[in-house]
């Protein structure tokens, strides 16, 4: 048995059109399915974040089969991680024909799908290009997999989101707590730069992230950090500044080659993690997250979420702030209240 395998291994190249295994391959060694878990799919799967986050998926052991789904590179991406010794069964998934067999019977759908920035450009810049990428993804996930909870990353995400809610209301199965913008990247980097500031270690760092995910909408509640620390206010504008600009900073240094890709895929493992735990009825899961929510006036806001069995299940309130965090929310509300508008028209206008 494991003789035929080894055989079958170099007699049966991968189906170029999926990147599974061809039907050459004898019936002793079918895929059976693996570990029980969730069904996981990656929408953009073959990207500069797809691919080291379809790496960390095929890693995590709820996952019991992962869908990977791209216009383009997909099946070769899905050869390479297929060979994983873990238990998710992977599968390819090329071009808006098969987009439907990609998210059918799907628990999780995590869209990193769209164009990144180039240095000089916004997140809105972005709009033009990723606002219809995320449409058509999501009129998928409502046709075949309603159910799902929906991790978007494609940005702008303060759009994509709102964008995203009103495909789902137009079919006629939005939910608002299963539709999840992920933000997880801003908490990993302010962790990460307070525990530097801090000297200490940054898997040891809290810091509440609120607001959106563009420039100032990005309000780290320094105030709130855990352990608790005290900044001084040269401290607090240099942390403020470093994590709004995190995603810029990257943009920069990577000199028009995209944006933050690794980082991104661990944070949207972590997320994508934590939203599995969830689903499996975990108690106390609690990630920010920019989700519809009546924490402030505006119809979406990332706040500390706990993610159960239905997605988000509990919004926080924002907690104390301090005056200089209550300037900020000002300055982010209002960019928000646009962003989030002119998501919201380019569905019903
Ligand atoms: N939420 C966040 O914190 C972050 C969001 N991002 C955003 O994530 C998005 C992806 O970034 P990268 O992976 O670096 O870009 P990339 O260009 O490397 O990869 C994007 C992938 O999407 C695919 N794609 C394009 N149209 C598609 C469609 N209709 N259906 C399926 N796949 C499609 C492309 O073929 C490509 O493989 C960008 O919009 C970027 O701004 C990036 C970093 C952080
Ligand atoms: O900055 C970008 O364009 C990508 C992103 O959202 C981030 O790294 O936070």
């Amino acid at each position: 048995m494991q003789r035929i395998a080894r055989i079958s291994a170099h007699l049966n190249p991968p189906n170029l059109q999926t990147g599974e295994s061809s039907s050459l391959r004898p019936a002793s060694c079918r895929s059976k399915g693996g570990a029980p878990g969730f069904k996981v799919a990656i929408l953009g799967a073959a990207g500069g974040i797809g691919q080291p986050l379809a790496l960390l998926m095929k890693m995590n052991p709820l996952v019991s089969v992962l869908h990977l789904y791209d216009v383009v590179n997909a099946p070769g991406v899905t050869a390479d991680i297929s060979h994983m010794n873990t238990g998710a069964v992977v599968r390819g998934f090329l071009g808006q024909p098969q987009l439907e067999n990609a998210l059918t019977g799907m628990d999780l759908v995590i869209i990193p799908a769209g164009v990144p920035r180039k240095p000089g450009m916004t997140r809105d810049d972005l709009f033009n290009i990723n606002a219809g990428i995320v449409r058509t993804l999501c009129e998928g996930i409502a046709k075949c997999c309603p159910n799902a909870i929906v991790n978007v990353i494609s940005n702008p995400v303060n759009s994509t989101v709102p964008i995203a809610a009103e495909v789902f209301k137009k079919a006629g199965t939005y939910n608002p707590r299963r539709l999840l913008g992920v933000t997880t990247l801003d908490v990993v980097r302010a962790n990460t730069f307070v525990a530097e500031v801090m000297g200490i270690d940054p898997r040891e760092v809290n810091v509440p992230v609120v607001g959106g995910h563009a420039g100032v909408t990005i309000l780290p509640l320094l105030s709130q950090v855990k352990p608790s620390c005290s900044f001084t206010s040269e401290e607090i504008s240099y942390l403020t500044d470093r994590i709004q600009n995190g995603g810029t900073e990257v943009v920069e240094a990577k000199a028009g080659a995209g944006s933050a890709t690794l980082s991104m895929a661990y944070a949207a493992s972590k997320f994508a993690d934590a939203c599995l735990r969830g689903l499996r009825g975990d108690a106390d899961v609690v990630e920010c997250s920019f989700v519809a929510s009546q924490v402030t006036e505006l119809p979406f806001f990332a706040t500390k979420v706990r993610l159960g069995r239905s997605g988000a299940e509990e919004i926080f309130p924002l907690g104390p702030l301090n005056a200089f965090e209550r300037g900020g929310l000002e300055k982010a509300k209002k960019e928000l209240a646009e962003s989030i508008q002119k998501g919201v028209s380019f569905i019903t206008k």
